[in-house]
Formats: structure tokens, sequence, C-alpha cells
């Protein structure tokens, strides 16, 4: 979406586009610049912004880790936790600020609820027959409805349980086996990724893509798709681009072309439930929507764009939070063995593994999970939202279709809100802790990395489920070690910002048996 910008490939071809359209761009700069001053005047009071350059705007402010650069100079230049920043040629508002937050998410959020238009992700998503990318309005609503009340439910979340208990066992027997043949370190990135995807696999389409090697296939064009939608998109930021025939064409034919491998997988996916070859006893998500097909008037495109963001909002998201909370126990190995003595004090001793029901006291999880969303969101920008006409937050006026960045990373470590906030530290979440109260389903504006209001994130109790099912089995039966080479308060955590924040280091961890 708009604000995910590739790091590795931002700079250079934000210069390179500068280059060409630096000199034949002057003209139509300043007369859009005094169009938009006249604008100006009849907006009211805009929020603040830093200075910034000609043509640009505050781009090159951004740079490689937005929401760390987008917290500092909010820190400098926003009033009320609101600022406006230009994003090339787009106006942008960047909310920073818990009461900013409740404005945009709660009090105003049937006005500020769409999205910006993304050529990109139209391209993708046969013109946004999505949820995600899908601008406000009633096909957003019915495909949101669909979501909420047939494939996400709790009541559905936990018909899942069997398959993701079956598939933390499979994790768990690698992590096994390579804790038995005593080697120095496991790739928990490639691990957990797997598993992640698995799931979710497992989730959407029950068996079928257990044939033909489809796991690895949708692997591979999940990273097509992050590439394409996370990627530096110059029209986001300069959509004059996109009034130039061969541009236009070239970002289409690109997005065309992933889009033609998702249609090749998911077509023969689907066809097989139509055929009903196979009887599952719980359905899957793809069942549920072909039982639902009528009532919604789903086309067979609606449905693959409804599976395309299934699958994209779901595998990167949970995956990296497991990578984190692993990262965070190793340096901070007081938390480890708290965890441990509650996940062994209440599984009975020898059980082969953590089952959900044994998950319910386990209250020191929770938090853990807790305290890590906090501190490292994996969106942490959430989904871009736009605003549908103009809304009037503090006295500032927020203009008509102007993208909106809400910096959740910024929220969570918020130092005028949170107790010690920089510091992992999961008490604060437990009875007696400063934020018991507190909690990330979109009603604490302080912390929201699912978002909240009408955009909130309609998976928020499948991936709970997943974290704490797969987070207890790790830690039951493992012990964990950096690698020798590493020293434990090293765990690298250096973050790449894609379309969700990444770790740049690959989790590398040394397994051994607590018990075989
Ligand atoms: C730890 C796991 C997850 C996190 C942190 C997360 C976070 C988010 C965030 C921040 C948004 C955007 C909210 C906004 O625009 O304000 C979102 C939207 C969304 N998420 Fe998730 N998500 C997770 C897991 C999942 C899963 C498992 C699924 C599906 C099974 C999913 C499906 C979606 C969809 C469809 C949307 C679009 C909602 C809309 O635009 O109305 N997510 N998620």
């Amino acid at each position: 979406m708009m604000m995910s910008i590739r790091v590795e490939t931002m700079l250079p071809q934000a210069l390179l586009f500068l280059a060409l359209f630096l000199s034949y761009v002057a003209l139509l700069h300043l007369a859009k610049r005094s169009k938009s001053k006249q604008q100006q005047k009849g907006h009211g009071r805009l929020p603040p912004s830093p200075p910034g350059l000609p043509l640009i705007g505050h781009l090159h402010l951004v740079g490689f880790l937005p929401h760390v650069s987008l917290r500092r100079l909010a820190g400098k230049y926003s009033r009320d936790g609101l600022m406006l920043v230009r994003l090339g040629s787009v106006p942008t508002l960047v909310v920073s600020s818990r009461h900013a937050a409740e404005a945009v998410m709660r009090t105003h959020d049937h006005l500020l609820a769409s999205r910006p238009p993304s050529t990109v992700a139209h391209a993708l998503l046969n013109d946004s027959l999505d949820v995600a990318f899908a601008t406000y309005g009633d096909h957003w609503r019915q495909a949101k409805k669909l979501l909420t009340t047939h494939l996400l439910t709790v009541r559905k979340v936990q018909s899942y349980r069997v398959g993701r208990e079956e598939e933390v066992r499979l994790a768990m027997a690698k992590v096994s086996d390579a804790a038995k043949e005593g080697l120095q370190a496991v790739d928990m990135s490639e691990l957990l990724y797997a598993f992640t995807t698995d799931l979710m696999c497992r989730a959407v389409s029950g068996r079928f893509f257990k044939v033909d090697d489809r796991s690895r296939r949708f692997r591979e064009l999940l990273d097509a798709t992050a590439a394409l939608i996370g990627g530096f998109n110059a029209e986001d930021y300069f959509p004059w681009l996109l009034r130039v025939g061969v541009y236009r064409r070239v970002i289409c034919a690109k997005a065309k072309k992933v889009r033609k491998r998702w249609d090749e997988l998911l077509d023969k996916v689907i066809d097989a439930h139509e055929g009903k070859q196979v009887h599952q006893q719980e359905p899957d998500f793809i069942e549920v929507l072909l039982s639902h097909q009528h009532e919604y008037g789903l086309t067979r495109d609606h449905l693959k764009a409804l599976l395309i963001d299934i699958f994209f909002g779901g595998t990167d998201t949970s995956y990296l939070v497991l990578e984190f909370v692993m990262a965070e126990l190793l340096r901070n190995p007081q938390v480890m063995s708290k965890l441990q003595d509650e996940v062994r004090r209440i599984v009975h001793k020898g059980q082969e593994m953590v089952t959900e029901d044994d998950l319910t006291g386990m209250n020191y999880l929770k938090a853990v999970i807790k305290e890590t969303l906090r501190l490292h969101p994996p969106a942490p920008l959430l989904a871009p939202h736009c605003s549908m006409t103009d809304v009037h937050i503090n006295g500032y006026t927020v203009p008509a279709n102007i993208p909106i960045i809400i910096n959740a990373w910024a929220l969570g470590r918020d130092a005028t809100v949170w107790e010690d906030a920089e510091d992992f530290k999961p008490e604060r979440f437990m009875d007696t802790g400063s934020d018991a109260d507190i909690n990330f389903k979109g009603n604490d504006f302080q912390f929201v990395p699912f978002g909240s209001g009408r955009r909130i994130c309609p998976g928020m109790n499948f991936s709970i489920s997943t974290l704490e099912i797969m987070l207890a089995n790790l830690v039951y039966r493992f012990n964990w070690e950096v690698p020798a080479a590493k020293e434990k308060a090293n765990v690298d955590m250096t973050e790449v910002f894609w379309l969700t924040v990444h770790r740049k280091e690959k989790l590398l961890l040394v397994p051994k048996m607590f018990f075989v």
C-alpha cells in the first residue's frame, strides 16, 4: 500500500524519477502549487508541517524506517498528534497521539475509513474486489461482513483448532529433530514462516494445498505480491505519472503478471472444491465462501481477491510476531524463565505438547504476546486510511481525499502514556500491572496493532489463537540459546521496513530438549 516502502529500492529509484521529471514538471508543479494554495485558503487551518523541498515535499525525511522517522518528525512538528507531510506531491496526515488516533478511528471513523487509490493493488486484486484495499462503500461493507460473520468468528476460529494443533505438532517435530541431532542452530525465521503459511493454507483450503507442492508455490507468490505492493511505487507519490500511458501500462502489466499466477493456483483449488471431490469434517475458508456465494453475489474474481487478502494479511503478520517474541525472550532471560515456569506448571508433566485447553490459565503468556505487539506491531503504520470529505479535528482541517497514516508503533512507545515505554515488560499487562486493563481490541488508542473502528483487522482472533498455541509449545519442550558465536544480549533487533516491519537478520537459535 501507499506507505509500503521497500528500503533497498527506495532511494535509487526515487532519485531516478526525480532526475527524469525535475526538468519538465517544474512548470506543472508551480501551477499546482498556486492551485493548492488557493484550495488551502478554503480549507481553514491545516495541521502543521516540517519544512519541505519543492517537488519531493518531505519524502527525503521519511527514510528507511518510516515509522521511526515519522515519530521523530512528529515529536518536533506535530500538534495534538497531528502533522501534515507531503510525500512527493501527495499531502498525507500523520497521526501520532492517542487522542488524535481516537479522533480518526472512532469519532470521525465514518468519514476517514476509506483507502487511498493504489494502481498496483487495483490491477492485482481485480479492481480492488477484496476487503483490505477496497474503498469505503457497499462492496467493502458486504465483503467485510462476510469475513466477520461467517469466516473469522470466534466459533469458526475455535473450529480450526485441530488443524492448528496439527501444524504446531509438525513444527515441533522439526525442532525436536534439530535438537536431537545437536544442530548448531535452527533458522527460526524459516521455521516460523513455514508454520504460518502452512497453517493458513490448511485453514483456507483444507488438504488441497498439500497437493503438488502448492504450499511452496503459494509462498513464492506471497513474496512476489509483497514485492509488488510493498515496493517503491512512484505513482503513489507522484500520481501524475499515471497520466503517462506507457508508465501506466508497465505498472499494470507487472501486477497482472502476478495476478495471473494467483489465478492459476486459486482457480485449481476452487475448481477442486466446486467439484466436491472431498468432504471435510470442518469446512475450510473456500467451502465457507462458496456456500455464501449466491447470498453475497460473489463472482470467481471476488472469491480470489478475498483469498489473496486473507493469505496476505494472515501470514507475514503472525510469523513476524512469533519471530519478535522469541528474539525478545532471548534478550530478556528472566521473562523467558517466568514464561516457561508458567507453561510447565500448567501442562501435565510429560504431556507431548501443549493443547488449546491448557492455554486458559496462561496469563503471563498472553501478557508476553501483548507486550510484543506493543513494541513490535508488524504493520507499524497500519494500512493507510483515506479521508472522504473535509474533517475538522482539534481546530485543524483534514482535507478530503488525502491518505492518513496512523503510527501505531509510535503510539505503543509513547512515553507520556506508557511507563518504561521502551522496555520489554509483560508484567505491565498482568492483574496488578500498570496497564492491566489495556487491550488491543480497538478501544485503547495507545495500543492498536490491529487498528480500530471500521477497518479493524478481522483476523485478530485467528492470529491470537495461532500465536498462543505456537509460543506455548516453543517454550514448553525446549530451552533456547543463541548460537555460541553470538552474545545473548546481542540478539540483533535491527528492523527493515517493507510491507511490514521485518527483522534485518534471520533469527538463528539453538534448541535444547527440556524433556524427551
Ligand atoms: C498478528 C497478526 C495480524 C496483525 C498484527 C494484523 C494487523 C492488521 C492491520 C494493522 C490492519 C489494518 C487496519 C487498519 O486499516 O486500520 C489489518 C487489516 C486486515 N487484516 Fe489483519 N492482521 C493480522 C492477522 C490477520 C489475519 C490472520 C487475517 C486473515 C485471516 C487478516 C486479515 C486482514 C484483512 C482482510 C484486513 C483488511 C480489513 C479492512 O480493510 O477492513 N489479518 N490487519
